[in-house]
């Protein structure tokens, strides 16, 4: 069967077309045939397509705002050109979509229906970054693929069984009663990074104590005992917790009461504040892109200053972690930093040394992919992880088809 998966980040929509045989469903076997991400935040009113298959790399660059046209032009490629992978898409059997915030009524892979889109829509103000651009996703899919199946995978059920003192914020009982609690995000990757740890290292999940850390655009860990998730950083919405690339992570509630109160800010004002402009972006005044960071902080202060927060949230953060596990056998770094940014994992693991995390810091420098990099004397492994969100989401599909 041909799955198309759609997956909308806060920076980026990434999509791939994979082909899974029908006797290897259950062997976790999938060919990438095609696959493309948009980038949204090179610069102001540009979108960055690149689309990779047939053996080659075709770069676009689009100056519109228009992002469903981008997304539009994106599956175009599917089909024409010297991309093009399928005669038409009505090949595609079946379409998979990454969708964040599934509240409490979706902790299971689900069939799209009209009552599943209301509801993501219902929970666009718990994630108004990424539901309304996986709604989009759909409805475009709805529109090319009208005959097509759709399933949504949640990037919020991983964490749905998180022990209830770490799902409830110690407000009135009355609000968890109304469904104000942890839901967590990433699910997906950490579930992914966590199977694939265990692999890798050749151990039963069963067995393993994981703190692992997906670190892109929106960034959170997640303590994983026995293969399940007990505890994550982000919460409610996904602007808890880390400091991440725009998103300020966990600040005091009092702030906001503060700015709302005294400072004359609205609503929306501050809601922007703490998505759009914080985190690295806020501290830098430069940019949400830790390759900027690492690059502009030689030489300047506030660059400087918004790498060593946010790497002082991140180990503050491992160490609440691993209070949960009350022991750590492996640290995962995933997603864009995570996997790409030696300076992050090295600053890192030389604070997290008390755990008895040692970095071979020779392996480290190189970014390897699904490799162990701490030292043979390290007590606690640590490796990269190459997350794949997208061949996650395909095989779950293929389970319920
Ligand atoms: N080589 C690199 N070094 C440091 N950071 C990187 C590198 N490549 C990508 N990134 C970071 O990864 C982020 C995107 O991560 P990604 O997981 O793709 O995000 P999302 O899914 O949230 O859109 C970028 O904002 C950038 O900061
Ligand atoms: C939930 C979330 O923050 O996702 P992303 O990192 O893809 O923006
Ligand atoms: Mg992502």
């Amino acid at each position: 069967m041909k799955i198309l998966v759609l997956n909308a980040g806060s920076s980026s929509q990434k999509s791939c077309l994979y082909y899974i045989p029908d006797d290897a469903r259950s062997q976790h076997i999938s060919t990438e045939l095609w696959s493309a991400s948009i980038d949204w935040t090179k610069q102001e009113g540009m979108a960055n397509l690149k689309v990779e298959s047939n053996g080659l790399v075709v770069e676009e660059t689009q100056a519109t705002n228009d992002q469903l046209a981008v997304m539009k032009r994106c599956f175009e490629t599917l089909c024409e050109g010297d991309t093009a992978v399928l005669e038409t898409l009505a090949e595609v059997d079946f379409v998979g979509h990454r969708i964040v915030h599934g509240g409490r009524t979706y902790q299971q892979p689900t069939w799209i229906t009209e009552d599943v889109k209301r509801t993501i829509e219902q929970l666009i103000p718990l994630a108004p970054n990424h539901n309304p651009a996986n709604l989009e996703g759909i409805k475009l899919m709805e529109k090319l693929l009208p005959e097509t199946p759709q399933v949504a995978v949640f990037d919020t059920a991983f964490h749905s069984k998180i022990p209830t003192t770490s799902a409830i914020y110690p407000l009135p009982y009355q609000w968890y009663e109304q469904g104000i609690c942890r839901y967590g995000f990433h699910g997906i990757s950490h579930q992914y990074c966590a199977e694939k740890t265990a692999k890798l290292l050749n151990q039963d999940l069963a067995n393993l104590k994981l703190v692992t850390c997906h670190l892109g655009n929106g960034a959170s860990l997640a303590a994983i005992k026995n293969g399940h998730s007990i505890d994550t950083t982000m919460g409610f919405t996904p602007l808890e917790g880390l400091m991440m690339g725009t998103r300020c992570g966990s600040i005091d509630p009092g702030i906001v009461i503060h700015l709302l109160r005294e400072k004359d800010l609205t609503l929306d004002q501050v809601d922007v504040m703490l998505n759009k402009e914080s985190g690295l972006k806020g501290l830098s005044g430069i940019s949400a892109d830790m390759r900027s960071i690492t690059t502009e902080m030689e030489n300047n202060d506030r660059a400087k200053l918004a790498f060593e927060t946010y790497i002082h949230h991140l180990c503050r953060q491992i160490g609440a972690m691993v209070a949960s596990l009350e022991g750590l056998d492996a640290i995962v770094f995933t997603a864009g930093v995570g996997e790409n940014s030696a300076i992050v994992r090295q600053e890192t693991c030389q604070r997290l040394g008390y755990l008895g995390v040692d970095l071979d810091v020779e392996k480290n420098k190189n970014s390897p992919k699904n490799e162990d990099i701490a030292s043979n004397n390290s007590q606690v492994r640590v490796l990269v992880i190459h997350t794949d969100e997208d061949s996650a989401i395909a095989q779950t599909v293929s389970q319920i088809a």
